[in-house]
């Protein structure tokens, strides 16, 4: 693990008067000043953050806070996917009543894509939408889910089915904070990353294949690396479309069965990127069954994926299971349901799946653990 000095990299989301910044670099967290007065970022501010984060950089965002004259507050929050819910929600929305909060006033995610998925709610449905800024913590907030303004709690039946579009002002990325991240925390991160690199830029996965080790070793220079090309994949797909009427839909790869992962486990087993690894296997050998990639493809992703200790085996339930689970993927169009299905490594699309169960029913005898 290394903390050379790193050059600041500035990335834009385009979305006309929505539009917004992603800093990327070494040590900045500490340095949010020039970031705040660029947004006109108001002076009372709420930071919502869990216990750990909270221990590991709250001081810091409070510093720097301080040093740029803003009065701030801090809404701590549990830790865990079980409690991105409507209860961690009335815990916001009560502190930010006591603590008299405005149209004015602003709110900072400090954390993982929990913490950022439920403030970013919090902000666009208190008064209606209030301002906020992402700084995430964990690498798959970095390179996803800070970045293009999906915000959301989960159901017990599904993911994320309670939320709201709604984009943050700024996001601020230090890589630095990667490095207290357990080694699971890091690999969930990686699934996303990888992901891009399927359904995007064959170079990407390429650039990723090559420089695992220095990933897993997370040497500064190639986190920034990585992160800079995911999130300019997001936004370039953001920037087209932002609430998801077509392409954005690609994001989703591996999701439609990592999501059903999630829900039948009471989020509770899985980190979300594990999940997604596995439903990105899952997707690929789907698609090799329509022919739109061959059985090596299946094997390249699987063991990019495996180089990062992934899970890439679907638990055991039963079929009937995962195909209700589904149901309530979002993709789902008048009760069809769609997948994102990946061409070769590099490229993907969006097809209608019409009778999923024999797809899927074949998908898992062909993924059982004991071939
Ligand atoms: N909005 C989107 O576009 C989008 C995209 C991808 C994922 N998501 C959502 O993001 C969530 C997953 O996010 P996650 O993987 O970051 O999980 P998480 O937020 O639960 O964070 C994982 C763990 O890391 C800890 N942590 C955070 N930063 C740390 C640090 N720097 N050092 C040490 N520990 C740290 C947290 O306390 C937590 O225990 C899921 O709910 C998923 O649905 C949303
Ligand atoms: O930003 C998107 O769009 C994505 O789909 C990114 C996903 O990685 C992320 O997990 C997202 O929250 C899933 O969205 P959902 O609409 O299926 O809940
Ligand atoms: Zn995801």
């Amino acid at each position: 693990m290394g903390c050379e000095s790193l050059k600041l990299e500035r990335l834009k989301l385009g979305l006309g008067e929505r539009s917004y910044s992603i800093w990327i670099g070494g040590g900045i967290l500490s340095d949010l000043s020039q970031a705040l007065e660029e947004v006109k970022f108001p002076r009372k501010v709420a930071v919502v953050a869990n216990p750990r984060v909270q221990a590991l950089y709250g001081g810091a965002l409070a510093d720097a806070l301080c040093a740029c004259d803003r009065e701030y507050h801090y809404i701590t929050i549990a830790d865990g996917e079980h409690y991105k819910n409507w209860s961690t929600l009335q815990t916001i929305y009560d502190a930010l009543i006591a603590l008299d909060f405005d149209r004015h006033c602003g709110l900072i995610a400090l954390g993982g894509g929990v913490t950022g998925d439920i403030s970013g709610f919090a902000a666009a449905t208190f008064l209606r939408g209030i301002p906020y800024i992402q700084v995430p913590t964990t690498l798959l907030a970095q390179v996803d889910s800070s970045v293009g303004g999906k915000t959301a709690i989960n159901h017990p039946r599904g993911k994320n089915l309670i939320g709201a579009f709604y984009q943050p002002r700024h996001v601020h990325i230090d890589v630095h904070t990667l490095q207290s991240l357990d080694a699971r925390e890091f690999a969930a991160g990686m699934a996303e990353v990888i992901k891009y690199g399927v359904i995007r830029d064959r170079s990407f996965f390429d650039w990723l294949h090559n420089h695992r080790k220095d990933l897993r070793k997370r040497k500064d220079q190639a986190l920034v690396e990585a992160v800079k090309r995911a999130c300019q994949i997001k936004a370039n797909i953001v920037e087209i479309d932002e609430k998801e009427s077509a392409l954005r839909a690609i994001l989703n790869f591996g999701h439609t069965f990592g999501h059903a992962v999630e829900s039948l486990s009471e989020y509770r087993v899985y980190r979300h990127g594990e999940a997604v690894a596995i439903g990105m296997v899952v997707a690929a050998r789907i698609s090799c069954q329509l022919g739109l990639c061959s059985a090596d493809d299946i094997d390249t992703i699987r063991d990019l994926l495996r180089a990062f200790d992934l899970p890439v085996d679907p638990p055991d339930y039963p079929l009937d299971a995962w195909l209700d689970a589904m149901k309530h993927d979002k993709k789902v169009q008048r009760g069809v349901l769609r997948l994102v299905l990946n061409k070769g490594v590099g490229d993907c699309l969006v097809r209608e799946i019409a009778d999923p169960a024999p797809l899927f029913a074949d998908a898992l005898k062909e993924l059982k653990p004991s071939r």
